[in-house]
């Protein structure tokens, strides 16, 4: 129990009013106040579940899979000496084999995953610190286009750094305000996931103090911004697409209230598609509209709501806009593209690139296949992937290339020891054992995860790791965890 955390008595007023008269308000209380159970979710596009579980056998992890996704675990370390290692510094972790993510806030990615599956426009309208864009990522395979927004710029750099380390290739991402979506990209997206801004009542398990300046004010003002931001979505997707709204909050005021008003606003053009069967058990969670509202002691997990709307038709938008200003990007020419993919092919047994390889000044890009249906309605901070810089005689690759890429390359990889992946991630030169012959560059790998990239020279390899991505850690090693 944590003493500590701070639960006023007007939430737990406000609470009894609307708590699902199954539920008990003691148990609510009690729940809140348990140490949340640490999650984590299996990046499938840097490794499989199966190798990852045969990784985390070897460090004595137990792992229990959490009912909802595939790729998610509950997990425990049970060795003394991790007890006080940040998740976060584990080698499984820098790798972006995994990403640590509470259990419930899985759920609207996976609400979403049957959409996902047939569609190619994909939109996460409030997407930073990127936990559910990158699993909408694995969940998309890296195929069609994912738009992650944030209107925070702090939070959008977490977001970008988070994108890299996992390895996501076919995202662009934007920094507006979310409500702008629904003017400039009028029904463009099949699938929308809006993980909106919210007061966080659900995550007291994990912050003692996210109830300390709890208010009604507050959550009625939140409200509408939630409630712009639904108009907003309703309006950017396309009729037969689906969106799925999310909040990890419990008050009906920023949940059931904005689903009832875009409802209201729209009812004769969406329905809400009911999520009582999305894995089973999830009825003792579903709402008689059919969302899902977790209460923090329903599957022992932080609290959250998730709703799921099906557009069935058009309704105008008396507000459109369009975009000024030329795209700044050109197809990269033919000529260099095929000495480029030479190249790669000779340097990394690579054949193909999964985009199309687009210019900006000296940089090379690759963007998603069908990127150009929707490349100038706004203007994107980031778009695709940074492959490197154009130079007279090639090109340099960038550290990207190697974390989305790595994995199809089948030469000049090489995989690293924990100290030697402790001397890259610290920004260090890589000592070799013994001399090589080998030359350029080599994508480097940390538990079957490429990781970056590094130039052969005899006897170390040069750290390429950017200057932003340095991190003054110490990676947990296979030694110390065992
Ligand atoms: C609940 S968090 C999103 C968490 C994220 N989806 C994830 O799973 O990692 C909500 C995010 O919305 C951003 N935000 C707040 N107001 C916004 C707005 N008007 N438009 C877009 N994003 C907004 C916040 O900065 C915050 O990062």
């Amino acid at each position: 129990m944590d003493a500590n955390t701070f639960i006023p008595e007007h939430f737990i007023d406000d609470v009894k009013t609307y708590l699902p008269a199954h539920l008990d308000i003691d148990d609510f209380i009690n729940a809140c106040r348990r140490p949340l159970r640490k999650s984590i979710r299996v990046n499938t596009l840097k490794i499989s579940v199966t190798e990852f579980k045969q990784y985390a056998k070897q460090k004595n992890w137990l792992l229990t899979p959490i009912p909802w996704c595939e790729e998610g675990f509950w997990l425990e370390r049970p060795a003394a000496e991790e007890q006080n290692l940040a998740l976060g510094n584990t080698d499984l972790h820098l790798s972006g084999a995994m990403y640590v993510q509470e259990a419930s806030s899985m759920l609207p990615p996976i609400a979403l995953k049957q959409s996902i599956e047939h569609t190619n426009y994909v939109l996460d309208m409030a997407s930073a610190p990127g936990s559910k864009t990158s699993q909408l990522a694995a969940l998309m395979n890296n195929q069609g286009v994912l738009v992650a927004n944030e209107l925070s710029s702090s939070r959008l750099k977490v977001l970008s750094a988070t994108l890299k380390r996992m390895g996501v290739g076919n995202c662009a991402l934007s920094h507006f305000d979310g409500v702008i979506f629904g003017n400039y990209m009028f029904e463009c997206f099949d699938s929308i996931l809006l993980d909106a801004p919210c007061s966080g009542e659900g995550t007291v398990r994990k912050d003692a103090d996210a109830l300390k300046n709890w208010s009604i004010d507050s959550n009625i003002e939140i409200a509408q911004v939630q409630k712009d931001l639904i108009k907003s979505a309703f309006y950017a997707l396309k009729p037969g697409g689906t969106l799925v709204y999310s909040t990890c909050t419990l008050t009906p005021l920023e949940n059931q209230h904005v689903c009832d008003f875009l409802l209201s606003e729209f009812g004769d053009c969406i329905i809400p598609e009911s999520l009582s069967d999305l894995f089973p058990g999830a009825s003792k969670a579903t709402t008689p509209e059919g969302y899902l509202h977790v209460w923090p002691q329903t599957f022992d997990s932080e609290g959250f709501f998730i709703a799921k709307f099906k557009k069935q038709a058009s309704s105008d938008n008396p507000n459109l806009k369009v975009k000024k200003g030329a795209f700044p990007f050109q197809q990269f020419e033919s000529k260099k593209s095929a000495v480029f993919m030479q190249t790669l092919k000779q340097q990394f047994g690579l054949n193909t690139l999964p985009g199309i390889l687009m210019q900006r000044d000296k940089e090379l890009w690759l963007f998603p296949q069908e990127f150009e249906a929707v490349q100038n309605k706004i203007k994107y901070a980031r778009l695709g992937i940074q492959l490197g810089a154009i130079h007279n005689n090639g090109v340099r690759l960038a550290h990207e290339f190697a974390t989305a890429f790595g994995k199809q390359c089948k030469s000049n990889v090489l995989p690293l020891t924990d100290t030697q992946a402790n001397d890259y991630f610290q920004g260090k030169d890589i000592r070799l054992a013994d001399v090589s012959q080998n030359t350029g560059e080599v994508i480097l790998t940390l538990c079957g995860c490429p990781i970056g990239l590094g130039k052969w020279q005899k006897n170390k390899v040069k750290n390429s790791l950017p200057r932003d991505l340095v991190q003054n850690t110490q990676l947990i090693t296979w030694a110390q965890s065992n």
